[in-house]
């Protein structure tokens, strides 16, 4: 069956100097043809006066690109036209009008996937370039697009098939002249790489929050004064401050970037046993939140209570002594901590140091992470799982070895769409803008 030709606009709709419709199918050179666009060398860039119907689009700039050799390994084509709405419209009622379709999300990128222009990391590494807001952020997705994702589970790979191909020649020829103990040859083997997989899984944690964010959350008793530092991290009277004890009920998220890398801010509600069904929630929803955090700055005031904050408070939380400008001290607790006044603004520099600091601890590293989305982690695991199956089942035989392996092995082709891959294509290519 042929492919449809599709096209999007590939920049931002609205006015603009300049305003790219992308074009790819077999169709292309025909729907090129019938504007006026012709004589075009491949990969040269031409102006042309685009016209359909004795209508004059745009005088443009048109590259076209010859398969294989184009984005998305199809015909191509890029129209470069003055950036204004008539134009763009005029020019997509033309399209229409020949026979060319208007593109899902994604679906240029879906459509160089399928050619093996890329594999299924590279293809939401495009996703991710697209959405990073930090450098962090580019510059994991670019790694990711250069292959260095794929390159890891690629060697996981390898050593799976090293691990299986001894299973399976001890299944073929268990008469010949393998070594009959296959635990010998083949554990040593699974063991490295079960270890390599801990080690992924661990250092996945810092791919997915660079990616997604690194989560902060405010705790503390009730008027410690958590919102009110909410506010001063955030600039803006986001969450609402009163003197009265229990005024936060609902958790309040703000994204924001510290020292390059994205953050998401939780404020929450005062930790306290309460009889008000409302605000008994709004402290079960505050512990449910602290329970996910990868930091928790934990706000304390001069004479707050020895109470349920400090039942709560975990190794690595870092107490934010607040309301300086009283003065009054605040127990430490044995945590880390640091004075500010939400009020005055005094300690908030220092604050926001710390963090930087924190986070440059926890997400900074030389390798690059074979995790950067949930997807990845949970084939990641499964794999682990199956492996260490498969290490154990080596005592029992070959045969019930090499079912686990087979298992490690698909679950790690999932995630870069070698095998399995028609069940996972619209999950990853939904989230894409149209155009790409
Ligand atoms: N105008 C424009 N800018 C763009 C893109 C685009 O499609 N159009 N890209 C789209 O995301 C990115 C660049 N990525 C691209 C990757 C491959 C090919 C391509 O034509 N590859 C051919 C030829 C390679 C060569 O020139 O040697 C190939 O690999 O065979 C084009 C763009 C970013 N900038
Ligand atoms: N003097 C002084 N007062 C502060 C400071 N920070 C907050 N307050 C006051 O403390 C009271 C409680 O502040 P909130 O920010 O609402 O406290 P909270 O921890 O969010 O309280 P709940 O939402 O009830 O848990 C308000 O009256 C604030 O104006 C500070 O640094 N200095
Ligand atoms: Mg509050």
């Amino acid at each position: 069956m042929m492919q449809d030709t599709i096209f999007a606009l590939a920049t931002p709709p609205g006015r603009g100097a300049i305003a790219v419709m992308r074009l790819s199918g077999p169709g292309v050179d025909a729907a090129l043809t019938a504007l006026g666009a012709t004589r075009l060398k491949p990969r040269m860039a031409s102006v042309r006066d685009l016209a359909y119907a004795g209508d004059h689009i745009d005088q443009a700039l048109v590259l076209r690109f010859v398969a294989p050799h184009s984005y998305t390994g199809e015909d191509s084509a890029e129209l470069h036209l003055h950036g204004g709405r008539a134009v763009v419209e005029a020019a997509s009622g033309a399209l229409i009008a020949l026979g060319v379709r208007p593109a899902e999300p994604g679906e240029f990128t879906r459509r160089a996937f399928q050619n093996g222009r890329m594999d299924l990391a590279q293809a939401e590494a495009v996703a991710d370039l697209i959405d990073a807001e930090t450098a962090a952020q580019a510059r994991q997705a670019l790694g990711q697009l250069d292959g260095k994702l794929s390159e890891t589970y690629a060697g996981f790979r390898l050593d799976l098939l090293h691990a299986l191909a001894l299973v399976e020649a001890e299944i073929d020829f268990p008469d010949e002249d393998v070594p009959d103990n296959l635990a010998r040859t083949a554990g040593p083997v699974l063991d490295r790489l079960a270890e390599d997989l801990r080690r992924a899984v661990d250092t996945g944690r810092r791919g997915e929050r660079v990616r997604d964010g690194y989560r902060i959350v405010l705790i503390g008793e009730t008027n410690a004064g958590k919102s009110s530092l909410f506010n001063a991290l955030v600039e803006r009277e986001a969450a609402i401050v009163t003197p009265i004890a229990g005024t936060t009920r609902d958790v309040l998220d703000a994204d924001l970037v510290i020292g390059g890398y994205a953050v998401t801010l939780s404020d929450t509600a005062g930790l306290r046993e309460s009889a008000d069904p409302v605000e008994a929630e709004g402290v079960r929803r505050a512990r449910m939140r602290a329970e996910q955090a990868d930091l928790r700055l934990w706000v304390r005031a001069p004479g707050d209570p020895e109470g349920v904050a400090a039942a709560y408070a975990r190794p690595g939380d870092l107490v934010v002594a607040n309301k300086a400008d009283l003065g009054g001290s605040v127990p430490s607790g044995g945590f880390e901590r640091i004075e500010v006044s939400s009020r005055s603004g005094e300690g908030l520099s220092l604050l926001h140091d710390w963090i930087a600091t924190r986070l440059a601890q926890d997400l900074s590293g030389a390798d690059f992470p074979a995790v950067t989305r949930e997807r990845h982690r949970l084939r990641l695991n499964e794999a682990l799982e199956a492996v260490e199956a498969g290490r154990r089942a080596l005592d029992a035989g070959p045969e019930m070895a090499g079912e686990d392996l087979r298992r490690a092995a698909e679950a790690l082709s999932r995630v870069t769409g070698a095998i399995g891959v028609e069940d996972i294509l619209g999950e990853v290519f939904s989230t894409f803008c149209i155009g790409k």
